[in-house]
């Protein structure tokens, strides 16, 4: 077994669209990375991170979904185990390093009380650090109204800003005050400086040099392990659970919900575009993070990926290829209030799919007001 115990995990969470990805692919190129498996954690019904997620090994284990904090946390404890069990039983050769990307909408305390906490797992594995992705746009907006973000900044051994290019001077400077002031401790580079070696090896996770709301976070995380709850594998993954009514931080917002839209076959740029206008113009503040592959009729061989993070449409990307066998177009929403039986119509309507009392493409072209429901 080549493998040296305990295996290092490095925990890289952030708020949606913050850009944990991006930042998993630029790192996974790095020779320090050799021999790592990367977990990640999966929102909506529909699958689509693990294509956008660069690697030539297949050191890649996609989680169901469900939210790693709360649902998910036993399959994680499982594949860590597994990946123990593969090793001792030479199904795979070596591993070095553990990277676990979990869903924006984490509360991270959980997932570390997963790795910190199992009898088993403490032998094999050992928490290496929390990098926390902020976004330099959104993250604002983002701290005031979503514990979790909190959460995800304060936990943090290494802070890493992105998208400053996209943001003022300004709005940068009163951000890092901002997140100085939740984790003094964590080192805060920009996404431009954030790799290997910056990143890894922070050393053992420490809970007792984070602030007093962390040790108190992880303490509750402790606590839930003792009424741990069922998950609906209902399509709508509503983010609606409320434990236990007892007033615990560990409970996502009943507003926020996630849903996919799929449609079979290619669509026009045009539509695709009409789309997204109209879902800003009526609901763009509802729209916490949207992201899809899309099968376009003028170049059905090259995907295209689009990311939307509240109110900012990033440029969308061109994909060389197809990533698998699987075509059409899938796009995952993350909503706060957004009222989704619009969308669904909206979206039937642009990809030539006019349900039954709502107005076809020509008509909302004219008057794209015309579903009910804004
Ligand atoms: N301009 C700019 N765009 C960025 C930067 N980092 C990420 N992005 C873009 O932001 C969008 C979201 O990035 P992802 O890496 O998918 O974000 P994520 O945190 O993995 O998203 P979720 O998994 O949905 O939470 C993509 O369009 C990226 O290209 C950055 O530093 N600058």
């Amino acid at each position: 077994m080549a493998a040296v115990f305990p295996i290092p995990v490095t925990v890289l969470t952030g708020f949606l669209g913050a850009g944990k990805t991006t930042l998993l692919n630029r790192l996974l190129k790095d020779p320090a990375l050799t021999d790592t498996a990367v977990i990640i954690n999966e929102y909506g019904d529909v699958a689509i991170d693990h294509l956008l997620v660069e690697q030539a090994s297949d050191g890649i284990i996609q989680l169901s979904d469900g939210c790693l904090c709360c649902t998910v946390r036993g399959e994680l404890v499982d594949t860590l185990a597994d990946l123990v069990d593969r090793l001792q039983t030479g199904r795979i050769a070596t591993l070095a390093r553990v990277v676990i990307e979990t869903t924006g909408l984490a509360d991270p305390a959980p997932v570390l009380q997963s790795i910190m906490a199992h009898p088993a797992l403490v032998q094999a594995f050992r928490l290496d650090g929390v990098v926390t992705l902020v976004d330099a746009v959104n993250a604002e907006a983002t701290l005031d109204s979503h514990v979790e973000a909190v959460k995800q900044v304060a936990m943090a051994d290494r802070l890493v800003l992105s998208k400053t290019d996209l943001a003022a001077a300004g709005q940068v400077a009163s951000l890092t005050a901002r997140l100085k002031a939740i984790n003094p401790g964590a080192r805060l580079l920009d996404a431009g400086e954030a790799n290997a070696t910056a990143l890894l090896d922070s050393g053992l996770y420490n809970p007792a040099t984070k602030s007093a709301d962390v040790r108190r976070w992880l303490g509750e995380a402790a606590d839930e392990e003792h009424h741990h709850h069922d998950h609906d594998h209902d399509h709508h993954h509503d983010h609606d659970h409320d434990h236990d009514g007892h007033g615990h931080a560990h409970r996502h917002d009943a507003r926020v919900k996630t849903f996919s839209l799929v449609h079979d076959g290619p669509v026009a740029f045009s539509a695709i575009d009409m789309f997204f206008d109209l879902l800003r113009s009526t609901h763009g503040d509802k729209l916490l993070r949207m992201k899809g592959v899309i099968e376009l009729k003028e170049d059905p061989t090259r995907p295209l990926v689009v990311h939307g993070v509240q109110k900012l449409l990033h440029p969308p990307v061109r994909l060389p290829a197809w990533p698998d066998a699987q075509r059409g177009t899938r796009l995952v929403l993350i909503t706060l209030d957004m009222p989704e039986d619009y969308v669904r119509r909206l979206f039937s309507a642009l990809t030539d799919r006019p349900a039954i009392d709502t107005p076809d493409r020509a008509a909302l072209e004219n008057n794209p007001l015309a579903i009910a429901g804004r």
